[in-house]
């Protein structure tokens, strides 16, 4: 799916003569700006470049409000995860574009609101009217961890209010461990429960308030490299029909995934030291091999 930014409609002239949207038909359409007459400071090339043509499962234009672009995104994996899948939904794209106000969004209205609050509020709506229909009986907990700094550093956002005490924020806690079945893994994560739809917003806040990005000494690298991975974890049980007292169930997650921009930030990790920190076209090659089953995932 493609959320167009909204500043590109402040910069009418310009970016519509190189750029078609069509919600409709999913696609947009680039036009060379140097030949379509969009920056008139460079010459006009001979050869003009064909115009390229992109397809999505959906295209948010850039007057498209955050109610369209959460109704389009979130409503069929709620749907998917109530009904026993994993589901993950995140953003990315160049700094400055929208990110974290697509998957965040403001606070100071209801129309403001991101993905990650109202997919938690469809959640609960959801699991109530399963409750009543099927009698299943459901649990939510909330984890929060961020990736940060240069060196990717994991933190669990959620470890001040689990312990409820102050903690340095480098919980030794949280870390990756390989499984041979379900690949990477975080391990050791607060896990809250969250009975309500309230108290998992209330979770959010707590998150988003320990993020490296939003404390007093951060600096441009954290800010760019502070990823935050907020997931809600439905367990869910019901009694078996037979009527011999079995129970059946088992545990879903939805992953909501706040990425930084990840500009030109070096990373020792990576490449021996001196590698780029995953940069949007690895991160896109990353995604392309997920969704084509590839063996190697090239993530290291
Ligand atoms: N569709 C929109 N409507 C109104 N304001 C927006 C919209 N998109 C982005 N903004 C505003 O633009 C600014 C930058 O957005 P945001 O911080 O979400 O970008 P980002 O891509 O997450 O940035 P970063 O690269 O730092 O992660 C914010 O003040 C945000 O509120």
């Amino acid at each position: 799916m493609l959320r167009i930014c909204s500043t590109l409609a402040r910069d009418t002239s310009e970016s519509s003569s190189f750029l078609k949207v069509d919600p409709r038909k999913k696609q947009i359409t680039l036009y060379d700006p140097l030949t379509c007459g969009g920056l008139n400071a460079f010459p006009k090339r001979g050869n003009q470049v064909p115009p390229k043509m992109f397809a999505f499962d959906a295209v948010f234009p850039q007057d498209a409000s955050q109610a369209e672009v959460c109704a389009g995104t979130v409503a069929e994996v709620i749907q998917s995860v109530v009904n026993g899948a994993d589901g993950c939904v995140f953003c990315f794209g160049h700094a400055k574009l929208g990110k974290s106000y697509t998957m965040i969004g403001k606070d100071d209205s209801m129309q403001n609101l991101g993905i990650i609050p109202c997919a938690i509020s469809w959640l609960f709506k959801l699991i109530n009217e399963r409750k009543e229909k099927t009698g299943a009986r459901f649990s939510v907990r909330i984890s929060a961890v961020e990736v940060w700094g240069k060196e990717e550093n994991l933190r669990d956002l959620l470890s001040e209010v689990a312990t409820g005490s102050l903690q340095d924020g480098q919980s030794p806690g949280v870390y990756l461990c390989e499984d041979p079945i379900c690949g990477t893994q975080l391990q050791n994560q607060s896990e809250l429960r969250a009975p309500t739809a309230e108290k998992a917003a209330f979770f959010l806040d707590a998150a988003i308030a320990s993020r490296r990005g939003n404390q007093q000494d951060c600096d441009e690298d954290d800010l760019r490299n502070s990823h935050m991975l907020f997931t809600l974890h439905i367990y869910q049980y019901r009694m078996e029909k037979s009527g011999k007292g079995g129970m059946s169930g088992g545990r879903s997650r939805l992953h909501l995934i706040d990425l930084g921009s990840c500009v030109k930030a070096l990373s020792k990790n990576r490449e021996g030291g001196s590698g780029l920190c995953l940069s949007l076209s690895a991160l896109g090659n990353v995604i392309l091999a997920l969704v084509n089953g590839s063996k190697h995932i090239p993530y290291k």
